[in-house]
């Protein structure tokens, strides 16, 4: 074997991007085209083929597009072999038994669909999970740009979700709250007897707070994107990772080891 055959790289892999001239999308193809390693072959917006992507001979195609289109998106790929990458909210527990469903009748396809890509916010969720089962109550405060379309946010969501499983497995009983709505939601969404509370204002990009309470202290955790390329070191994880994953990864924790 020569030098040359030894320190030949490797073919770089090829990435779709669906939903590529919105806020996400638009970043997620500037991190894909910075990175030697990668190579963008395919970009979809609304209105454009999704076959662009598989004319292309696109591997992985990473989907920041809407809740009312993501599941289509996904099938399309699933069922061409195309590994998946999913950042688009909406996926509720009846959403992920589809995309399973998909990935079992195509073995060797994976799909990472997870609520947030920061690596920040994964941590934020990691921390507030460990610290449920020692506090009576709990409330999310999630802060987001006003153009966002759903709420509350897929990473409240999930947040609640994970902290009312803790405090199931910690025997913790419902969160202590006298309190009488006096305006249909006051006190804001009730996600699995957790309050999650939606706050849309300009110049916010995306942010949450954990407010933990027990006698005598509180803790908050908290997180803030500034800036959304903080999801891109996330992303670009994910796409790596995702054609050696068959089948369904949730979440990026997995990949943080
Ligand atoms: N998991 C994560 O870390 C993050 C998730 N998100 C989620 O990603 C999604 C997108 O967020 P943004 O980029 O802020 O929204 P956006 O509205 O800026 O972008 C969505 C894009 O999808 C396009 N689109 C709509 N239908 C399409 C279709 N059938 N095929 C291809 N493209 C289509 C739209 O034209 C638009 O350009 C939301 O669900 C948001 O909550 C956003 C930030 C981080
Ligand atoms: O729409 C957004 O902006 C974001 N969406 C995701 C969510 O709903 O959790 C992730 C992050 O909060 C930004």
């Amino acid at each position: 074997m020569t030098d040359e055959q030894v320190s030949s790289p490797a073919e770089p892999l090829r990435v779709g991007v669906l939903g590529a001239r919105g806020r996400m999308g638009a970043e997620v193809c500037k991190a894909v085209d910075a990175a030697s390693d990668l190579e963008l072959v395919a970009t979809v917006d609304q209105g454009d083929d999704l076959t662009a992507v598989s004319d292309a001979g696109a591997q992985v195609v990473v989907d920041f597009t809407t809740p009312d289109v993501v599941m289509g998106n996904l099938q399309w790929c699933v069922e061409r072999g195309i590994h998946a990458v999913v950042g688009t909210t909406g996926f509720t527990e009846q959403r992920l038994e589809q995309v399973r469903g998909w990935l079992a009748a195509k073995p060797g396809v994976g799909a990472v669909i997870a609520p947030n890509f920061g690596i920040g916010a994964v941590l934020m969720m990691q921390f507030a999970a460990r610290a449920a089962r020692h506090f009576e109550s709990v409330e999310i405060i999630e802060q987001h740009h006003p153009r966002k379309l759903d709420a509350p946010s897929g990473t409240a969501t999930h947040t609640a979700r994970q902290i009312a499983r803790a405090r199931a497995e910690a025997g913790l009983g419902p969160v202590p709250d006298a309190t009488k709505d006096e305006v249909a939601g006051a006190r804001g969404a009730d996600i699995d007897g957790v309050r999650v509370h939606a706050v849309r204002a300009t110049g916010l990009v995306a942010h949450q707070e954990v407010l933990f309470g027990t006698t005598g202290e509180t803790l908050t955790i908290r997180h803030d994107s500034y800036d959304r390329v903080s999801f891109m070191p996330g992303v670009l994880l994910a796409v790596r990772a995702v054609p050696d994953r068959p089948g369904l990864t949730l979440g990026l924790d997995p990949l943080l080891g």
